[in-house]
C-alpha cells in the first residue's frame, strides 16, 4: 500500500474547518503547514465576497494572509476571537490536549487561541496520540538572555532539553526568544508538568495547549473525521 499524501489529509482538514467560518468573524490565523491550507481556503472564499478580520499567530501568517488579500486587524485592536483555525503537533485522544510550536509559533498561537471563543485544530491522521509525550519534542519558549541557566533548569526537571538551531545559531522566535525543544518518554500529568515549567524562572510559554481545542478535525486517508470536546 502507498503512503496516504499528507498534504492531501492537511488541506481535506482546513477546508472543512474553513467551512465554520461566517460573515463578520474575527479569526486567528494559525502557523504551519496544515493552518497555510486554511489561509489559502480562506482566501479563496474572502475573495468570492466573504466578510472576516484575521488576527495572525505570527509574522510568518501574516505575510502569508497579507500577501492573498485575507483582511487583518489593525495593530492596537483586541477584540474578543469567534475561532481560531490552528494545527498541532500532537493530539491527545480524548482530552484534545496538544503539543505545539514544532514552527516557533507557540508564543503567539496560544495568546491567540486563548483569545477566542473557539478552537478548531486541523491535523492529519498522524498527529493523534494517545498519550501526548514521545511522537515529538514539547518545544519551551526561553529568554534569551541567560538561556543556559533555563536550559539547566529544564534538564533539572527531568526533562532533556534541545536548544533549537537554525544554521547552527539558536532559533529566534518573533519575540526574540529561543526554543528548547523538551524530549520527554511520556507526559502523565500535563497540567501538572504545564504548572512547572510556568514556575520557572527564564521560561515564557510552553508548547501545552491544554484546554484550549474546542474541535479536532482530522484528515485520514477514508475521510474526516471529528472530535469535540
Ligand atoms: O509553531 C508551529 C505550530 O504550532 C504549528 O501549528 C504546528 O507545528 C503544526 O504545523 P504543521 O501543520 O506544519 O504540521
Amino acid at each position: 500500500m502507498t503512503a496516504p499524501d499528507r498534504s492531501i489529509l492537511k488541506r481535506a482538514a482546513a477546508v472543512r474547518a474553513v467551512g465554520e467560518v461566517q460573515d463578520g468573524m474575527v479569526i486567528g490565523l494559525g502557523t504551519g503547514s496544515t493552518s497555510a491550507f486554511a489561509i489559502e481556503e480562506l482566501s479563496r472564499r474572502v475573495a468570492a465576497g466573504l466578510k472576516i478580520v484575521g488576527v495572525p499567530t505570527s509574522e510568518r501568517t501574516r505575510l502569508m494572509a497579507q500577501q492573498q488579500g485575507v483582511p487583518l486587524l489593525k495593530p492596537g485592536d483586541r477584540p474578543r476571537l469567534d475561532l481560531t483555525i490552528d494545527g498541532a503537533d500532537q493530539v491527545e485522544r480524548g482530552s484534545l490536549d496538544l503539543v505545539k510550536g514544532a514552527g516557533g509559533a507557540l508564543l503567539g498561537e496560544k495568546i491567540v487561541a486563548s483569545a477566542s471563543d473557539r478552537m478548531i485544530v486541523i491535523v492529519d491522521d498522524s498527529k493523534i496520540v494517545e498519550r501526548l509525550g514521545k511522537a515529538t519534542p514539547l518545544p519551551v519558549e526561553i529568554v534569551s538572555f541567560g538561556w543556559r541557566y533555563t536550559v539547566d533548569r529544564l534538564t533539572a526537571l527531568g526533562l532533556r532539553p534541545h536548544l533549537r538551531l537554525v544554521d547552527g545559531k539558536p532559533f529566534v522566535s518573533d519575540a526574540g526568544n529561543h526554543i528548547a525543544d523538551c524530549h520527554i518518554d511520556e507526559i502523565a500529568d500535563a497540567a501538572g508538568l504545564e504548572a512547572e515549567l510556568s514556575s520557572l524562572v527564564g521560561v515564557v510559554e510552553t508548547g501545552l495547549f491544554l484546554g484550549l481545542a474546542s474541535t479536532v478535525i482530522v484528515g485520514r486517508p477514508d475521510g474526516i473525521e471529528v472530535m469535540q470536546r
